[in-house]
């Protein structure tokens, strides 16, 4: 980054170094083998999300989105190159990142009320109960649980119960946050709520977040930036900046021809993309 100032009316020009991003994806490929065929779902992928920034991921179904989630997670070995978080290889789950899945009802665990379901992941940190439960507390409040806190998972709907899923994911305090079509099997309504918790979150705690979905209104509502992927294998086909005013609202950056613009443009590299794929 060079970085201009002007010292007792001279130019100065100084060169630092860029701060490491949050997340950095190099060059990574990933192939399957089954019934001894290798298939090739990742193709020399290659990205960067800084510090706070919130990156959604968008591609024509069947693409490998999840499976380039899962490797960056740490769930899967990538075949070739490498996954960085805040510039540390990654070779399994890492510590500072958090995962929430389109799937609620699997990822909240029933026998325990949503206090305690937010509080899991704490337990094996080394903190007092007084500390986790300041830390639940006000995470609860942050997505609007604050009443609901004795409760079972099965008795909120599926758009609490997803929300008590993003508390539980932020009380670990990530740096980075992966969401895999979270809202995916929400009502139309639920969603959108749920699109302004995200945003609201980013701004509370500055969490990086990589958002993936099949929705492009929801990509560019909420995205930074929208990565296109290619048909699988997948590779990045363009990464867009979404210079929308913030905050968002879900009516009026709707409505904005800006909005309408860019959903067009990533549909129509969707089209390509599936297209060549
Ligand atoms: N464990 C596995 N073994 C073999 N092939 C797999 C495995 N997991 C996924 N695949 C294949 O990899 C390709 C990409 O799958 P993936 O689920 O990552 O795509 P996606 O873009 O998330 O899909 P969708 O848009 O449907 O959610 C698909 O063809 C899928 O069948």
């Amino acid at each position: 980054m060079v970085i201009k100032t002007q010292e007792n009316g001279t130019l100065v020009v100084k060169e630092e170094a860029s701060p490491t991003p949050a997340l950095e994806v190099i060059h990574l490929a990933k192939e399957y083998v089954a019934k001894k065929e290798t298939k090739r779902v990742l193709n020399d992928i290659t990205l960067a999300v800084a510090e706070g920034e919130l990156a959604c991921i968008v591609g024509p179904s069947g693409a490998g989105k999840t499976t380039l989630l899962r490797c960056l997670c740490g769930l899967l070995e990538p075949t070739g190159g490498e996954v960085r978080i805040n510039g540390a290889a990654v070779h399994g789950p890492p510590e500072d990142l958090a995962v929430v899945f389109q799937d609620y009802s699997r990822s909240l665990l029933p026998w325990l009320r949503v206090g305690a379901n937010v509080e899991f992941p704490l337990l094996e940190k080394s903190m007092s109960k007084g500390e986790r439960k300041e830390i639940v507390d006000a995470m609860l409040a942050a997505v609007g649980l604050q009443e609901h806190a004795h409760k079972y998972p099965r008795q909120l709907s599926g758009g609490m119960q997803q929300r008590v899923a993003i508390a539980r994911a932020l009380a670990y305090r990530p740096k980075v946050l992966l969401m895999d079509e979270p809202f995916a099997s929400l009502d139309a309504q639920t969603r959108s709520d749920l699109e302004d918790v995200v945003l609201e979150l980013r701004r509370e705690f500055g969490v990086t977040i990589v958002f993936v979905t099949h929705d492009i209104d929801e990509a560019v509502y909420l995205g930074d930036r929208v990565v296109v992927l290619s048909g699988a294998p997948a590779t990045v086909t363009q990464v867009l900046d979404v210079p929308l005013p913030s905050p968002r609202d879900q009516v009026a950056t709707k409505a904005l021809p800006e909005f309408g613009l860019l959903r067009a443009e990533v549909l129509t590299r969707i089209r390509e993309a599936r297209r060549a794929g």
